[in-house]
């Protein structure tokens, strides 16, 4: 039989249903509790085999294709050489292609994305059989978000982001997703809202951060209205104070009677639940129209986390 040579991996963005940042840690890392969302906006990532002793190498087209690294730093290039050192492979040896559908540092965790895609996508092309708690064991040393884009779902997050316990959520949510122009730094949205807290600026965190009991009933009664009202962001007021032209796409969310509307993560991506498929479109027509947003997209959640959509022997 003739070996895999090429599979195609997609993975989703995510949203923060609620975001709760919790004091600094001894590594730096901020203790958090957070619901996180797979919304149907993608990343597809074609990986290739190629010879021994080749390397990674990786070529980017879609949105914002040109604001993404494509030497070192790149997360899928960094997942692929974790997974082959993992399996003892001298030489992690792949030809990456990588079409972007969620934006760039926009607090969608599209790098993540892109991660668990190539540890998915190298996993089969290696043959290298790992089950799901190997995968999110090398996703969490990528980085906090990773292990999440693996899951995909409703789950909840503590620790850094990594930990995840899946939620029974019932029903699907319609988003509208108005896109910003440029991005905001996580780690520099941490250290605002850091500084803000010090300056008295944004309330004290709470140690030990907890999900709200009342978002996590939303989700299980199905209950659009009640999860909108719920929707919350700690992260929100430093994004804000660095981007305060997000406050329009927000206050034209509230006009159109959103069910709720917060920054998404780090921002500067703000995300709006619609009461059905009708209703978003009226809202990116009305965000589209004000100019609040550089784009705008409408996706359901939730969805599956990276996973094979295709893969080709040859
Ligand atoms: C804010 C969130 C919310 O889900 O997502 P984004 O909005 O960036 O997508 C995440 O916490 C981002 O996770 P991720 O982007 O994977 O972060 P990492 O690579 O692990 O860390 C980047 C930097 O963010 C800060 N960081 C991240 C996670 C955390 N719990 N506390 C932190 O302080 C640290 O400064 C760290 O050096
Ligand atoms: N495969 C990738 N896709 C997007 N960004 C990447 C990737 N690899 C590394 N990065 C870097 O990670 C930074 C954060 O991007 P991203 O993960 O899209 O945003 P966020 O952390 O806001 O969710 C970008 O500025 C980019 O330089």
């Amino acid at each position: 039989m003739a070996a895999t040579r090429t599979v195609i991996a997609r993975a989703p963005a995510k949203i923060n249903l609620e975001l709760r940042v919790g004091p600094v840690r001894d590594d730096g890392f901020h203790e958090l509790a957070t619901v996180f969302h797979a919304v149907a906006l993608f990343d597809d990532l074609t990986a290739r085999a190629t010879e021994p002793g080749s390397g990674v190498s990786i070529t980017v087209d879609g949105i914002q294709a040109d604001e993404v690294p494509t030497d070192d730093s790149n997360l899928a290039v960094k997942a692929a050489k974790l997974l082959a050192a993992h399996i003892g492979l001298e030489s992690a040896d792949v030809a990456f292609e990588l079409r972007k559908g969620i934006p760039v540092a926009g607090g969608m965790a599209g790098g993540s994305a892109d991660a668990a895609a190539a540890l998915v996508a190298c996993d089969a092309l290696w043959h290298a059989g790992l089950d799901r708690e190997q995968l999110l064991h090398l996703a969490a040393q990528l980085g906090s978000d990773v292990p999440f884009s693996l899951l995909g779902g409703t789950a909840i997050g503590s620790g850094r982001g990594e930990l995840l316990t899946p939620v029974l959520a019932r029903g699907e949510y319609t988003w509208v997703i108005a896109l910003a122009e440029g991005g905001l730094s996580t780690p520099g949205v941490y250290g605002q809202i850091d500084r803000m807290r010090e300056a008295g600026e944004a309330p004290q965190p709470t140690p030990g951060p907890e999900i709200d009991d009342a978002l996590m009933a939303a989700l299980r009664a199905g209950d659009a209205a009640a999860l909108g009202a719920r929707l919350h962001n700690e992260l929100e007021p430093a994004a804000l104070a660095m981007a305060p032209q997000l406050e329009r796409a927000l206050e034209i969310g509230r006009k159109v009677g959103a069910l709720g509307g917060i920054v998404s993560g780090s921002g500067p991506t703000t995300v709006f639940l619609a009461r059905d498929s009708s209703h978003a479109l009226d809202l990116a027509v009305a965000l589209t129209a004000s100019g609040a947003a550089a784009d705008v997209r409408r996706a359901h959640g939730p969805v599956p986390g990276a996973r094979l959509v295709e893969s080709v022997r040859g």
